[in-house]
């Protein structure tokens, strides 16, 4: 197959027939793909659609089986990262490789040919071209911040500026917005049009279909390792994107029907605080509701959910559950007494990377697989079969319930850390951005399971940055800012503008001291 031609304009780089395979796994098939210079290129598709094998591809980490890379006409084999850098193209994954530890001079300045005077890296130079880069990417704090001090949304700006340092043609970004509010959103967005304006090819990759709608002129849409879109020149609405990825339409933002059932109060927060971001927070969770949790980045949301299954100390306050007070020391004694959470940060708290689907999905629920309860054996039969059927509910994209976790792509990690719940009903389940990172066809169907556990009893809290997820999923829609609860919004209120305006509302008020 030849590379779509570009309609209007140059072409930097082609990808041509490219196919690869990971064990019996067909990755990507006779896949092409054209950049353009000073384009915004987004590659969407579901999770496990082929993406981030062809990127990594581009970036040297994995060889083709077949097929060819052209860069300004000439073939290259792309044989490591370091060939990838030389020849001018960075790559930014989510898990971003910053070195804590070090300043934002050093991040910087990573993989770069160090200038050098006398054999001694010449810091002096390095600076003064680091200054010029961050001012170009409106990185406003000094170079001398520890990187870990920083949030996402800087530490994406601190490897944008590594990869202008490098003189990047090409930036390919996976999901630079997974993690960021809409406000940081939009700056990324800016900053990569500046980008596109001054002649850099940008590879955008999202899950959120809007915005690739809004910001992307060529788009390539892959399913099942194949291509099976490609728009150039040519925005492609939501819509038509979702058609594209899932083959059929699908409506984007519905309300969920209410619950024909709500019961007791099961889980019950009262006046928590933590001493620092989460200031006199109360919260009741009804059997059979799902309440969301939403507000902006650094509204406290995320660390209220961590009070409440014991991965940090609360300061003050009460949470009871139905068998009364509980204050829990570590996550494993919330699990102990009937909770199930899904982290934020998946790849370092939510599944064992390089465990099994089968293992990660029977961590929650040993118990009920012990053969009786004085033989320490397992009835592992019966433990991997309950994965393949949740394989199969949650729709996991695997070779089998034994391949390794950390071998599945981003999205399908995330249905792992799910379907560990779903193994055995729970009392309460707290999950924070459930679907992040999960394309839109797999996004519906998660929904569908929360809802469908909450059907059954499950008293469900979400916490979400992203407004649509709450409205879709969500009876009730508790929100936070600056620490507090600022309101609350229920049934055929919950729309995205009263959560905006809530998350705003305490934006003019003076700052408490804590
Ligand atoms: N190192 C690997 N070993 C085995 N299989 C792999 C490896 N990397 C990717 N795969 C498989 O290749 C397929 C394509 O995965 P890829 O990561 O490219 O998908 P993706 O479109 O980026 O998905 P997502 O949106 O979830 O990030 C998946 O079935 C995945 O399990």
């Amino acid at each position: 197959m030849v590379a779509p031609p570009a309609a209007t304009g140059q072409v930097l780089l082609t990808a041509e027939g490219v196919s690869k395979a990971f064990g019996g796994a067909q990755a990507l098939r006779d896949v092409s793909v054209t950049i353009r210079p000073g384009v915004v290129h987004g590659f969407v598709g579901a999770n496990g659609a082929g993406k981030s094998t062809l990127i990594r591809i581009l970036a040297g980490v994995h060889h083709p089986d077949s097929g060819s890379i052209h860069l300004d006409g000439q073939e290259v084999h792309i044989t490591t990262p370091l060939v990838a850098s030389q020849l001018g193209l960075a790559f930014i994954h989510q898990e971003m490789s910053i070195i804590p530890g070090w300043d934002v001079l050093r991040n910087m300045a990573l993989g770069m040919p160090y200038r050098t005077r006398a054999g001694i890296i010449d810091w002096k130079a390095t600076r003064v071209r680091a200054a010029a880069v961050a001012k170009r990417v409106g990185i406003h704090f000094s170079l001398d911040t520890l990187i870990d001090d920083l949030s996402t949304a800087d530490k994406w700006l601190v490897m944008i500026a590594r990869a202008l340092m490098q003189d990047a043609r090409l930036i390919a970004m996976d999901e630079p917005t997974a993690s960021l509010s809409p406000q940081e959103s939009n700056r990324l967005h800016e900053i990569i049009r500046e980008l596109t304006a001054a002649g850099t090819a940008v590879i955008f990759v999202s899950h959120r279909l809007a915005e690739v709608s809004e910001l992307c002129e060529d788009v390539t849409v892959f399913k099942d390792g194949r291509v099976v879109r490609s728009a150039v020149n040519e925005r492609l609405s939501s819509h038509e994107l979702v058609q594209a990825i899932v083959g059929r339409r699908m409506e984007l933002t519905q309300r969920p029907e209410p619950p024909t059932s709500v019961g007791d109060v099961v889980l019950d927060a009262r006046h928590v605080s933590d001493g620092r971001m989460v200031k006199d927070v109360s919260l009741q969770v009804r059997a059979g509701e799902v309440v969301g949790l939403g507000g902006l980045v650094g509204s406290g949301r995320t660390e209220f959910a961590r009070l409440l299954y014991g991965a940090e100390r609360m300061r003050s306050g009460d949470v009871a559950l139905p068998d009364g007070a509980v204050r829990f020391a570590e996550p494993a004694d919330a699990v102990a007494m009937g909770l199930g959470m899904v982290p934020e940060e998946r790849r370092s708290q939510g599944v064992f990377l390089d465990k099994s689907i089968d293992f990660n999905i029977n961590l929650a629920s040993l118990n009920s697989l012990r053969v009786s309860r004085f033989v320490p054996w397992l009835k592992l039969g019966v433990g991997r079969r309950r994965a393949e059927r949740l394989i199969k509910e949650v729709g996991i994209k695997t070779r089998g319930a034994g391949q390794p976790v950390g071998s599945l792509s981003g999205g399908n990690q995330q249905k792992v850390a799910l379907a560990r719940w779903l193994a055995e009903d729970r009392k309460v389940l707290i999950l924070d951005e459930p679907s992040r990172g999960v394309d839109v066809g797999a996004r519906a169907e998660i929904h569908n399971l929360i809802r469908e556990l909450a059907a059954r009893g499950a008293a469900v809290l979400v916490v979400s940055s992203d407004n649509e997820e709450l409205v879709a999923l969500c009876d009730r829609v508790v929100v936070m800012a600056d620490g507090h609860v600022c309101g609350e919004v229920v049934g055929d209120d919950v729309t995205i503008q009263a959560i905006l305006a809530l998350s705003f509302s305490r934006a003019h008020h003076p700052k408490e001291v804590a």
